[in-house]
This record gives C-alpha cells, sequence and structure tokens, in this order.
C-alpha cells in the first residue's frame, strides 16, 4: 500500500489550486510528473478568445465540490492528473470529486439533487397553491427545452388545461444557453439539429396560435431570473416544463421553483423524459438496481401495472380568440443563429439536414417506417452494422423530438400481445434497448456523481491511464490500423453517429487497448455524437471500460479482429469507410498487415497505418494495470 500523507488544507470549491496540484504531482513517481507536461499540452481545451462564453459565468459550486478537509491523500491519486489533462472543463466545474464525497452519496448522507428539488416542491406546496389558485394572469408558459415537440408532451399538455381551466392561452419559450451547450460539450451536429427542430416546432405551434418566444441567455446562472422576469412581464403566473436529470439541470429547477415561489410564479416541473420516473423501481431491500436485467423485470411490470405511464399526452388546444393578437410580438422571433463555436459550414450544414431530417414529424416517420419494416429482424440483425436495421431514432430520444414513451406505446401497440413482453421477439428486444434509456437516467439520479467525472464504480478512479496524444489522436481520425476500430470512427466523424457495436468495440479499443482515461473518448463521443446524451454515452462508457454501472467485466477485452470478423463479416462496412482497404478482397479486410498476400500489400500502397498497439501485448498492460489499479487504495 503505499504511503500517506496528512494534508491539511482547505481548498476552496472553485480554486483551480494549481499549487495543491503541483505538490500532489510533487508526490507522485517521477515517470508520472515527467510525462505529464507534454500531456498537458496536447489535452488542454483551447478555448476561442471571441466566444461569447464569459468566465463570470464558471459554476463555482453545484456538481459536488471539492470539500478535502484534513483529508488522508494517499500518494498514488491518478485521478488528480485530470485537471492537467483537461479533462475538467474548470470554465464550469469544480475540480474531480473525492471518492470520499462519491462514497457519502451512496451512504446517503448528501442529498441528491432530485431529493432537493422533492424537499423544495414540498416546502414551497403551500405558497404555489395560493398562486394556483389566484389570478389567472394573461397565459400559462411552457419553457421548451430537451423536448422540441407538440405531441405527446407532458408538460405542455398540462400548461394547455390549465391554460383551458383558467380561460387563458399559452405562450412557449425557448432559450439558447451557448454556455449550456459549451459546458455539456454538445456536438455543432446536435446544436444544428436542435436549431432545425426549433425552427418547425415554432410553425406546428403557430398552427395552434401559440407562440414561441426564442432568446440567447449568454450566461446560463442568469437563466432562471430570466425566465421569471418575461413571466413577470407577461403576466404569467405558472410556467411549465419537463425535467431533465442531470445534476445541474436539477439545480437549475429547484432554483426556479424556490426563487417561484418568491416572486409569486408557481414553477411546475414535470417527469416525461422517462418512461417510467426516476425513483420508481427498487429492489427487494429499498435500493436502487444497478443491474440491468432485474431492473428490467421491474420496469416491464411496473407498466403492465401502471399503463397509463404510456397513455398518449393530450395534444395542446389552439389558443383562444384574440391570443394572438394579444401576444403579436413573440410570434415572429427569428431563430438564433449556432454559437460561433457551435457553428457548421454550409457543407456540414447541407450533409446533417440530408443525413438527420429534423423535427417531430420525421420522428415519427422513422420510428413508424422502423416499426412496419424492420422490427421484425431487429434482435436477429440489431449488431452488424452494414445492415442499418436499427431504427436510428436516438437522434430524436436525445432532442426530445420524439418521446421514449411514444416509441415504446407504438412498438407494444404493433405486437402480437399488445404487451412490452412476449409476442414478437424484435419487438421485445427494441423495447428493451429503449428501457436502457431509462435504466442510465435512473442511474444518473440515483448516483449524481457520475455526471461529476467519476466513474461509478469509483475505485477503477485509480487505475493507471495513458495520456498518449499520438494515440488519442489515430483513435479520433480512424488511423489505429484496426480497420473495423477506423470504420467506426471515420463514420462518427461523417455522419455524426455511430451505430451501437461500434460504439462498444470503439470505446473498449480506446480503455484497454490504448489504455487512454475512457472519459477522454466520452469527451469525443460527446462532442461529436448528434445523438450526445450524458446519461447513455455514460452508461455506453462505463459499461465498455468496465468502470460503470452493470459493465462487461474488466477482464473481458474485445478483440477488435472477431468482432470484425463476427459483425462485418464481409467487411462490407469497412471497405464503405476506409477507402484504402477497398481493394481487398476476403478476409484480409479485417487484419491485413497479419494476412499478408495482396491485403498487405494493398494496404501498403494505399498508405493504411500498421496497428498503433499489438493486440496480445496491449491486452496483458490492460489486465495488469486494471488488476494494479484495482488493488491500489482509492484516494
Ligand atoms: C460507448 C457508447 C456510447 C453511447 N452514447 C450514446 C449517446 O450519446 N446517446 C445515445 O442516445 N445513445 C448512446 N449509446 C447507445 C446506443 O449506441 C445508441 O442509442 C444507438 O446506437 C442509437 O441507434 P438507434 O436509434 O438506431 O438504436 P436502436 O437499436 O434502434 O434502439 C432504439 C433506441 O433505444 C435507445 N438505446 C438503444 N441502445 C441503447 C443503449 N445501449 N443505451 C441507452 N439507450 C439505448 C436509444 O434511444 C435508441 O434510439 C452509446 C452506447 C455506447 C456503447
Amino acid at each position: 500500500m503505499p504511503p500517506k500523507r496528512k494534508v491539511s488544507s482547505r481548498i476552496p470549491a472553485n480554486a483551480a489550486s494549481a499549487a495543491a496540484y503541483t505538490d500532489r504531482a510533487g508526490d507522485a513517481p517521477n515517470r508520472r510528473s515527467k510525462r505529464s507536461k507534454p500531456v498537458a499540452k496536447a489535452f488542454t481545451k483551447t478555448t476561442d478568445p471571441k466566444d461569447e462564453i464569459k468566465d463570470d459565468a464558471i459554476v463555482t459550486q453545484g456538481r459536488g465540490g471539492v470539500e478535502h478537509q484534513d483529508e488522508e491523500v494517499p500518494s498514488f491519486d491518478h485521478s488528480r492528473l485530470e485537471d492537467k489533462v483537461g479533462i475538467v472543463d474548470r470554465r464550469f466545474y469544480p475540480a474531480e470529486m473525492s471518492n470520499e464525497r462519491c462514497a457519502l452519496y451512496n451512504a446517503n448522507e448528501i442529498p441528491r439533487p432530485m431529493e432537493i428539488l422533492n424537499a423544495t416542491l414540498a416546502s414551497t406546496k403551500a405558497a404555489r397553491e395560493k398562486i394556483h389558485k389566484g389570478e389567472a394572469g394573461q397565459a400559462v408558459m411552457h419553457w421548451f427545452k430537451r423536448d422540441v415537440r407538440v405531441r405527446d408532451n407532458t408538460a405542455l399538455s398540462r400548461a394547455s388545461a390549465l391554460a383551458k381551466e383558467k380561460g387563458v392561452g399559452v405562450v412557449g419559450v425557448w432559450i439558447m444557453s451557448p454556455q449550456d451547450w459549451e459546458a455539456h460539450l454538445v456536438s455543432p451536429a446536435k446544436c444544428d439539429f436542435e436549431l432545425r427542430s426549433v425552427a418547425l416546432l415554432q410553425k406546428e405551434l403557430a398552427e395552434l396560435d401559440i407562440p414561441l418566444y426564442m432568446e440567447t441567455v449568454i450566461s446560463r446562472k442568469n437563466l432562471p431570473q430570466r425566465l421569471l422576469d418575461l413571466a413577470k412581464e407577461w403576466e404569467i403566473k405558472t410556467i411549465f416544463c419537463n425535467l431533465e436529470y442531470e445534476p445541474d439541470e436539477l439545480r437549475r429547477e429547484e432554483r426556479l421553483v424556490r426563487l417561484g415561489a418568491e416572486q409569486g410564479i408557481n414553477f411546475e416541473p414535470c417527469h416525461d423524459d422517462c418512461v417510467v420516473p426516476p425513483g420508481s423501481l427498487k429492489t427487494g431491500a429499498g435500493r436502487q438496481y444497478a443491474v440491468y436485467s432485474p431492473w428490467y423485470r421491474a420496469w416491464v411490470a411496473h407498466l403492465h401495472a401502471n399503463p397509463h405511464l404510456l397513455d398518449e399526452r393530450p395534444m395542446p388546444e389552439k389558443n383562444p380568440p384574440g391570443f394572438v393578437e394579444k401576444f403579436r410580438t413573440i410570434f415572429d422571433c427569428d431563430v438564433p443563429p449556432a454559437p460561433k463555436s457551435k457553428a457548421l459550414d454550409a457543407e456540414q450544414t447541407e450533409r446533417f439536414s440530408r443525413l438527420w431530417p429534423a423535427g417531430e414529424a420525421a420522428a415519427l416517420d422513422r420510428v413508424s417506417l422502423f416499426l412496419t419494416e424492420k422490427v421484425g429482424g431487429y434482435t436477429a440483425t440489431r449488431n452488424f452494422p452494414a445492415k442499418k436495421s436499427t431504427a436510428s431514432v436516438s437522434v430524436h430520444h436525445a432532442a426530445g423530438t420524439l418521446a421514449a414513451r411514444t416509441s415504446v406505446r407504438m412498438a407494444r401497440d404493433v405486437n402480437s400481445t399488445k404487451k412490452l413482453d412476449g409476442g414478437i421477439e424484435g419487438v421485445k428486444g427494441w423495447i428493451g434497448e429503449v428501457a436502457w434509456r431509462d435504466f442510465y437516467r435512473h442511474v444518473l439520479v440515483n448516483w449524481p456523481y457520475i455526471c461529476m467525472n467519476k466513474p461509478f464504480k469509483f475505485e477503477y478512479t485509480n487505475i493507471e491511464w495513458e495520456y498518449n496524444n499520438k494515440h488519442f489522436r489515430a483513435w479520433t481520425e480512424g488511423r489505429t490500423g484496426y480497420p473495423i476500430v477506423d470504420a467506426a470512427m471515420r463514420c462518427l466523424n461523417s455522419t455524426a453517429y455511430m451505430h451501437n457495436r461500434l460504439r462498444m468495440i470503439t470505446a473498449s479499443f480506446l480503455a484497454k487497448h490504448l489504455l487512454l482515461d475512457w472519459r477522454l473518448g466520452e469527451q469525443y463521443f460527446m462532442t461529436h455524437l448528434i445523438d450526445g446524451d450524458f446519461a447513455s454515452n455514460n452508461g455506453g462508457w462505463g459499461f465498455s471500460s468496465s468502470t460503470g454501472v452493470d459493465p462487461q467485466p474488466y477482464f473481458r477485452v474485445f478483440n477488435p479482429w472477431l468482432q470484425s470478423e463476427k459483425f462485418d463479416a464481409d467487411g462490407e462496412f469497412i471497405r464503405a469507410w476506409v477507402p484504402e482497404l477497398r481493394r481487398i478482397e476476403g478476409a484480409g479486410v479485417h487484419n491485413p498487415y497479419a494476412k499478408g498476400g495482396d491485403a498487405e500489400k494493398i494496404a501498403k500502397k494505399e498508405g493504411y497505418p500498421k496497428v498503433v498497439v499489438e493486440h496480445r501485448s496491449a491486452r496483458d498492460r490492460c489486465l495488469e494495470r486494471y488488476k494494479a489499479g484495482l488493488g491500489r487504495e482509492t484516494a
């Protein structure tokens, strides 16, 4: 066990605390401090000085913070390198949370953001009811966030019902928050998709005489008060929204409930994003499930016992006569342009619009087409990227142009049993995949520290990751010398999407073959995927790197060649994305340099790279490093 030293310092929650880090790094073996310099340079994020992001908005509290006081810090504390390698964006977040603090969450000694929100909803209940019973105001507001749709929208439907009861209309609001996009690493393709969807939403709402007011709020911390100010300006007494489950968002909504109650506005957050609201399913011992299979059985049983959870939410009604005239000025808002750091060029705009039609009509078309033409063969074919046999609706689930509830209901309704289980194998299998999305959200709510750069299994913090920039670049560019990995990464870079099997292969390759800190890969995916979604992405990375909830065991290391031969047997997917290997016939395409002959000649001639790491030795190094990391005392 490494020697420990007593640190008697109070590190402010928001301090970059370079000195503290230097100190700690000083404890580390020389090889690490030697290595950290060039690595820091290579990975540190750069910020465009022209960008709108302002320093004043750095969130100093709120993602757990660093609250070490007289703590025991072992000399090995590899996680602390995160500051040097740019894992945590310190413009927005405090440094990586300590393992002790994670343990406190697990021991229920720190209230989770959802619990704090629920407590505030309870403590403000009387005040909010009084507002509800009071004056009608001029309208009811629905704040659109990750629910860019009119149909099957819980909070919008409730806003419409309340407006009808009060004899007023509904006003829609959508706020662009460039800092949220920056902090959440939202990819330019995803921002563009959202903006295109918002433009379509505005048109759909206009048919119901509902305006969509749009505004850009630069500083994310000002957003709650700005919403309340808009409500006051328009004499609105109630604001509805659907909940997002990341800690920052839950804390923001908690603040809105509190500030709203103080300022005479009832803020009503609704569960909508999950089919089953987080917190509804508990093990026999009353805990949140950390394993998918029993959780899934409970999820199905819960939905069969509570079928209303799958009911379509009523469409909002048309606003009453005279409403358009009263709110004329906000009917003509323009969709704002993407912030500079997220803007696409003309060619990218055209490409992504063609590949990913936006809006809820496109979403419903996609899911309907899938359920009529493809779902029957889903279970048998879903792992084969070249078959294009999955629904391709994750982009819609992520933007909220399609509710997961809608997908599950539509699938249930085409099932021969009219249930979630039994009946058609493909339908059952597909519902099970959509359920993974719920599962990872339930996990996020119960273990919020996964959103604070900690692995679910925080004992894996002490694995000594590599920060090899050359390897990372080879992975991002699709030049690792492993054709299936390279094809997948090039597909991601071009289409902003990657098939699930390939996400598992590339993620496993980064964490286990290259031994790179899995959080680098997690971030790269977020900044490039059009369907980037924190909970699903983090869950997928946790699974593949064996650091997450219900992961594959660390000693299972995917062999990329075997995966390739199994799931892209004809090499169709590889040839589509790696032109250097297109002329190779037969199995040589999976590992051209090993096969010799024509395959090797073509690969060499076309400049296809040799492997960056040799499979067997990479595997051995991985097992050794994981084992050593797990044997270490947690920091
Ligand atoms: C490392 C890694 C990272 C991932 N990152 C994301 C991400 O950022 N956003 C994202 O939506 N999905 C992510 N996934 C899950 C999955 O790869 C995609 O949801 C899926 O490829 C989307 O394609 P589809 O819509 O055709 O899926 P289908 O196979 O048709 O599945 C239907 C829907 O179920 C949900 N779903 C399917 N598989 C999963 C899963 N494993 N976890 C959670 N939800 C699932 C999605 O909403 C999907 O649209 C990740 C998986 C891994 C292994």
